[in-house]
């Protein structure tokens, strides 16, 4: 990409350390967003994602390292970029009984040029739920609640903690289409989630955490091909990966991924696929995927952080 279409950078992030005591939360960590890119931070738990996240929104002071939020210090120039921010808080962060359209419309008062609050409600399906006090919502509704104070702002930048935790996958789908819609207009998002197909949905850019170090960045698509190069991975019930490394020919070694699927390594050529779909085939195996230089983003991560996302 020439050097002049470079998006300006939004956040960036430059050796971070945060100790509690003797834990160390974030061990130099660094990453970069630019502007009206979606960049999603996946770990484990504990793996320093939420601090993180938190010094940059100014509320936690780091121990080393830089962070700058739109060119700005975020503890020492707080107020500058409270109007400029949006947070969205894993848990809400509301008051617990305030009803929701009072919320938003307090969030949108500080504003000096709001979004709608009854559009931002009727969008995020939350308008049946105004009149309700906010501990009495459920914890999906909870959540596009904050959702909304977060953007209701018209925010050049939105730090999404775990946007969707606790939503069904109707309102999960709707969070996706506004997250999009953000991006195309222009607006930077960080976000933290344990659900890698939101990454791989939504994502400019992934970085993976694990004790507080980046162990893999990259687009969804450069993760995915880590490594992957020389490999058939099946996706299909009952594959035994010995029995079809017997069946075919020499050079090629057979494994189980740690989701279940079965690699195959070696040269792979559409003569290697024929001969897989073949052995399958002939084993009454139903193939529902076969994919070639790839992993799936679930490998790559239980790859590196040797975890499962929720572990
Ligand atoms: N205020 C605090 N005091 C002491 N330890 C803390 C504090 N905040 C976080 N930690 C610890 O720092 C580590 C990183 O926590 P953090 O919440 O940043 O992880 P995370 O990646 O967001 O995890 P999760 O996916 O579970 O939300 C954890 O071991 C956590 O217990």
């Amino acid at each position: 990409m020439p050097e002049s279409s470079v998006a300006p950078i939004a956040l960036s992030i430059s050796g971070l350390v945060k100790r509690f005591d003797d834990l160390v939360a974030v061990d130099g960590l660094d990453l970069e967003l630019r502007t009206g890119e979606v960049l999603a931070l996946l770990g484990p738990n504990g793996a320093g994602k939420t601090t993180t996240v938190e010094i940059c929104e100014g509320f936690t002071s780091p121990d080393a390292g830089s962070v700058r939020v739109l060119g700005l210090d975020p503890v020492i120039d707080n107020d500058a970029l409270r109007a400029r921010i949006g947070v969205m808080l894993q848990g809400g962060g509301a008051y617990p009984g305030a009803k929701a359209g009072e919320m938003l419309r307090l969030c949108a008062s500080y504003s000096s040029d709001p979004l709608d609050p009854t559009w931002l409600m009727d969008v995020l399906g939350i308008t049946d739920v105004a009149s309700t006090p906010f501990r009495r919502l459920s914890g999906g509704q909870q959540q596009r609640l904050s959702l909304a104070c977060a953007l209701v702002g018209r925010p050049e930048l939105v730090f999404l903690d775990e946007p969707t935790a606790g939503m069904d996958a109707h309102a999960r789908i709707m969070v996706w289409e506004l997250i999009s819609r953000l991006k195309s207009d222009g607006v930077s998002v960080l976000l933290t989630t344990h659900h890698l197909d939101e990454a791989e949905e939504l994502a400019d850019h992934i970085v993976i955490v694990d004790r507080g170090r980046v162990v893999a960045s990259g687009t969804p698509a450069d993760l995915v091909r880590r490594d992957a190069e020389g490999q058939l991975r099946l996706t299909a019930d009952d594959v035994d990966p010995e029995a079809l490394e017997a069946g075919l020919p020499d050079g090629y070694t057979c494994s189980r991924t740690p989701t279940g699927e079965t690699l195959v390594s070696g040269d792979i050529t559409p003569q290697t696929v024929a001969a897989v779909a073949a052995w399958c085939a002939v084993h009454d195996v139903l193939i529902t995927g076969l994919a070639v230089d790839t992993n799936s983003l679930q490998d790559v991560f239980l790859e590196l952080t040797g975890r499962e996302v929720r572990a």
